[in-house]
Formats: structure tokens, sequence, C-alpha cells
């Protein structure tokens, strides 16, 4: 690493310029759309409620047959909330209503039954005697027509996510289908003729691939298709397998291959001494130094992440993750929780990334405690990458301005 390498917020931002992934949008079913992104406006069909209704249980009457005080009227009527036809409400008399029901045209207020001298429970009384303080102002205790929701109201943008409320929401209004983004689909292709699978013991020098299965699993909660493909250390295999990763995915990941060593196949076919379709840097991260980037012979992006473990992981959530979901990968601050429990050296002006476990203090503020062991190990128990140190450089969150010194720069895993 020398001091001329590029600072990896800057690089999260290059990437982020260079690379435009494909948005294409589908209409499905609201079950199938729970946890997607929303494509297009969503607006709504109708008035929500389409008709007057009662919001409370009681009686339904007109206000100018109202006073103040006592006054008794027949009931003419009783509405419980169930579909159907519905008529107008004589004048001078009241309606027994239930929460929900039609309100009936020509009544203006509901009054709840807690004002009157009616058994809620028992048979509709013959008359019904209101007790007012004042005459309730019109519509009181009626929800009126497109009171919730107006016809033509933008219910949903693009880039929200489907959740629970929308779906409910789309239901109360007859919507069965919604725009959404379809899911990216990302070929992972894992390098390294040392790698094997979990099948059998492993001889000397032969390492167990886990970077497919790893990456597949963050991009699969992110609601991302991934597949992995194997390519050995030959540039043939590795052009194979790219073409076939190409072939399927909006985006490719490879992993390894990128350092400094002999074998480097990722890096010598697609650097500069090969087609030149990626540039590599060594950035002021750690783990994760190396990375790249760039455009495959058919023009699909690609990422290329470092072989190790723990600095795949790391690449994935800071350069990765901010094309697949956006905003959603944005580093937060929390509060740090318990001293670093492994104080390891750092090296001024490099982002050291660290495992860490989220949790809330007794006050309820989410704090976040560094995880002791090296390497792969403590992310057994991990669910966030500590970011300490780093540069204040461009694209940093951390040139906003001063920020408090007990918090710290997490990103959720
Ligand atoms: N002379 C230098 N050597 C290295 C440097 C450097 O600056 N100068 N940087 C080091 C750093 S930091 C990293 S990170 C690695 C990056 O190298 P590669 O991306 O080429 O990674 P590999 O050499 O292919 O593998 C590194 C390590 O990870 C294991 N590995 C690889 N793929 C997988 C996989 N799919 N599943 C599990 N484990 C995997 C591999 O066996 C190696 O142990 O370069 C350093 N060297
Ligand atoms: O940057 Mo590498 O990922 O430290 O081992």
């Amino acid at each position: 690493m020398n001091a001329a390498s590029r600072d990896p917020w800057q690089w999260r931002d290059l990437v982020r310029r260079e690379i435009d992934l494909p948005r294409t949008v589908l209409e499905l079913p609201l079950d199938d759309a729970v946890g997607r992104v929303v494509g297009a406006e969503v607006a709504s069909p109708e008035d929500l409620p389409s008709t007057p209704i009662a919001a409370m249980d009681g009686f339904a009457v007109r206000r100018a047959d109202l006073a103040a005080g006592s006054v008794t009227l027949p009931v003419s009527s009783e509405i419980p909330a169930r579909p159907g036809a519905i008529g107008e409400l004589a004048r001078g008399t009241a309606a027994r209503i239930m929460t929900g029901a039609p309100v009936p045209g020509g009544a203006d207020v509901v009054v709840e039954v807690e004002a009157t001298d009616a058994d809620p429970f028992g048979p509709s009384p013959r008359t019904v005697t209101l007790s007012l303080q004042e005459v309730p102002a019109a519509r009181r205790h009626i929800r009126g027509v497109g009171e919730e929701v107006s016809s033509g109201e933008v219910l949903a943008r693009p880039g929200d996510r489907v959740g629970a409320g929308l779906v409910g929401l789309l239901r109360a209004l007859g919507v069965e289908t919604l725009p959404v983004e379809r899911a990216l689909a990302v070929g992972i292709v894992v390098t390294g003729d040392e790698l094997v699978g979990t099948a059998g013991r492993a001889e000397v020098g032969a390492v167990r691939e886990s970077n497919g299965e790893m990456l597949g699993a963050a991009l699969r909660a992110d609601g991302i298709e991934a597949r992995a493909v194997h390519s050995t250390d030959t540039h043939a295999d590795l052009t194979a397998a790219l073409e076939e990763a190409a072939a399927h995915s909006d985006l490719v990941l490879t992993t390894g291959g990128i350092g400094h060593g002999a074998y480097d196949v990722v890096k010598t076919l697609l650097g500069e001494r090969g087609s030149g379709g990626s540039r590599f840097e060594h950035l002021r991260l750690r783990p994760g130094g190396p990375q790249g980037f760039g455009h495959l012979a058919d023009g699909t992006a690609v990422i290329h992440l470092p072989g190790t473990p723990v600095g795949a992981l790391v690449g994935h959530h800071l350069f990765v993750r901010p094309l697949l979901v956006g905003e959603r990968a944005a580093p937060r601050r929390v509060l740090r929780g318990a001293a670093d429990p492994l104080p390891r050296p750092r090296r001024a002006g490099v982002l050291h990334a660290l495992p860490g476990r989220l949790r809330h203090d007794s006050h309820g503020r989410e704090c976040v405690d560094l995880l002791p062991g090296r390497r792969l190990a403590p992310y057994g128990r991990a669910d966030a990458i500590v970011l300490l140190g780093g540069a204040d450089g461009a694209g940093s969150p951390e040139a906003a301005g001063t920020v408090p010194e007990e918090t710290v720069l997490i990103l959720p895993l």
C-alpha cells in the first residue's frame, strides 16, 4: 500500500458514477411484491371511504333535530356494518348505527352511544334520549368520502419498499397488482486453483471455497438473485466463466486474482496488461485494500473483490451494495460500545473495517461493540462492519463536519 493509494470513499463514489445497473419494472400480485422496491408511482383508483361511514357506535341523526341538553327521538332504523343499500333517514328520527356502517342520507352527525340512554348491547330501542352539552359540529363522527384517500392520490413512489402498510392500503382500495423493480441478477465468479468444495478432507494447500456462498447469502438478503461459478486460474477458463456469468446477470462480481501474485488472473486478463476493461487499485482500506471494477466484453458491469473472505465481504458492503440498494447501503452512526477487546495497530489515514455487534444500551440507544478474533472468525457473530479511522476526503461521510467522538460509523450486515 503506498501513500498515493486511493481513499475508499472516493472509490465508492467512482464506482457509483461509472456503473449504472439496468432497472426494469414489472407488475406483480401484492403477495409477490412484498419486500421489493416500488418501480412506478402508484395512485389510488378510488376514494376511501367511498361513502360516508360511521366512526362510532351510536345514532345517526340530523343536526337540525338536535339541541343542547336532552333530546328524545324515535329510532326509525338499525344500520349494522354489512353490505346492502340503506335508505334516507326520516326527518325527526335517529338510526341506530354501528362503527363502519354507511351513514344514511340526510344524517349529518353520529352521536356516540355513550351520550345516550340506549343499552349498547341490547335490542334497538323504540326511542333514544341524547344528552348533549352542545349541538355537535356537522360531520361529527362521520368519515367523509375520500377523507382517508382521494381518487388519484399518490400512495407510493418509485424507490419505496413494499411493506405491510402498503399492502393493507392497496387491498383496502381493491388494487391487486403493483409495479415493482425486477430483482437484479448477480453472477459471482470465484477464482483460485486452491479452492475445493466442502466434501472430503482438504489436502495441504487446498482451501474450502466460501466466498461464493457468502456473497450469495449477502445478495439474497437484499432480494437479489445470485449464482456462483468457479474458475481455475487460467485465462481460458476465466474468460468462459465470465461469459457464462454475464449472460445471466445484470452485474458480475469476481473474487480473488487481483493481488500482485504471478497467478492473479483476473487482473492480468482484464487489467491494463489484458483487455483494459477494468481498473484495479489498492485502496486505503484494511482489509479489502485491493479492489477493481469495469465492464466485460459484452458491456456487463463487473466489480472485482479480493479473494480474502473478509476483504470480499467488506468490499461487497462498501462498493457493491450501494449499486444494488442505494441509500439503504449508507453507513450510519451509532454509539461506541465497550472498548476494542483486541486493540489492533492502526495506520493513520487507513479506513479499518472491523467486526461489530449491535445492541441497545440502558437508554435504548443503539451502540456497537467490537468483536475479538481474527479474519473471518468473528464474523460468525457479527451483525455490523465498524469503520474506524480513514481520511476525511471527498465522499467520506466524515467530511460533513465534526461528529460526536463517542459515535462510530457502521455498515449493518
Ligand atoms: N505483494 C503483495 N501481496 C499481496 C498484497 C499486496 O499489496 N502486495 N495485498 C494482499 C491483500 S491485502 C489481499 S486482500 C490479497 C488479494 O489477493 P487476491 O484478490 O488475488 O486474492 P487471492 O490471492 O486469490 O486469495 C487471497 C486469499 O483468500 C483465499 N481465497 C480466495 N478465494 C477464496 C474463496 N472463494 N473462498 C475462500 N477463500 C478464498 C485464498 O486462498 C488466499 O488465502 O493479496 C495480498 N497479497
Ligand atoms: O485487503 Mo486484504 O483483504 O487485507 O487481506
